[in-house]
C-alpha cells in the first residue's frame, strides 16, 4: 500500500457526489441524510474495530468526507434530467461508497502497519489527486488533515 492509494480513494469516493445531487435532485430530498451518514459512522466504528484502526479517528475522517460530499453536492447546478430514476440511481451509489469506505480503512490500516505517516509536502500530491473535484483549498485542507491524524494517531 502507499499514501497515493489513500489518495485515490479519497478522490473516488467524491467522484460519485454529482451523481447523488442529481438523484436528490429529481427526488425532491435535500442533500443532508443524516439517516444515512449514521448508517455510514456505524459501517465506519465496525470496521474500525476490526481493522485495529483508531475509532475516533476513522469517524473523524468520515465525517470530514461526508461535509466536503455536501458541498460538493450544494455545488452542483440543479439539473431536471427525466430519464433518471433518483431512487434506483441512490440504491446503486450507496453500496459502492459503502465499499469505497470499507478499501480506505483498509489501505489505512496497511499504511499504518508500516509506520507510513503523510508529511505536510504531500498535501501538494493530494491535491493533484483531488484536482478532478475543483475543491476549495479549505477543503482539500480538512481532509488531509483527517488523513494525517488517523495515520499518527496512537
Ligand atoms: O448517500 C447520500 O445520500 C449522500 O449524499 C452521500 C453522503 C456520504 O458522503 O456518504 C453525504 C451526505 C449525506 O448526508 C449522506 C451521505
Amino acid at each position: 500500500c502507499s499514501s497515493e492509494d489513500v489518495f485515490d480513494l479519497v478522490s473516488q469516493r467524491l467522484a460519485y457526489m454529482p451523481a447523488v445531487a442529481n438523484a436528490k435532485y429529481a427526488l425532491g430530498m435535500p442533500v443532508e441524510d443524516l439517516t444515512r451518514e449514521a448508517v455510514v459512522l456505524e459501517q465506519s466504528r465496525d470496521k474500525a474495530a476490526a481493522a485495529g484502526l483508531p475509532e475516533t479517528a476513522v469517524v473523524d475522517l468520515m465525517m470530514a468526507q461526508m461535509k466536503v460530499a455536501k458541498a460538493i453536492q450544494r455545488r452542483e447546478p440543479e439539473r431536471l434530467e427525466d430519464t433518471i430514476d433518483g431512487r434506483e440511481l441512490l440504491a446503486d451509489i450507496r453500496p459502492q461508497l459503502s465499499a469505497l469506505g470499507r478499501l480506505q480503512l483498509q489501505t489505512l490500516a496497511c499504511l499504518r502497519h508500516q509506520g507510513v505517516l503523510l508529511l505536510p509536502a504531500e498535501f501538494a500530491l493530494f491535491n493533484t489527486y483531488l484536482e478532478p473535484r475543483q475543491l476549495p483549498r479549505d477543503e482539500a485542507q480538512l481532509l488531509f488533515m483527517s488523513l494525517q491524524v488517523l495515520l499518527a494517531a496512537p
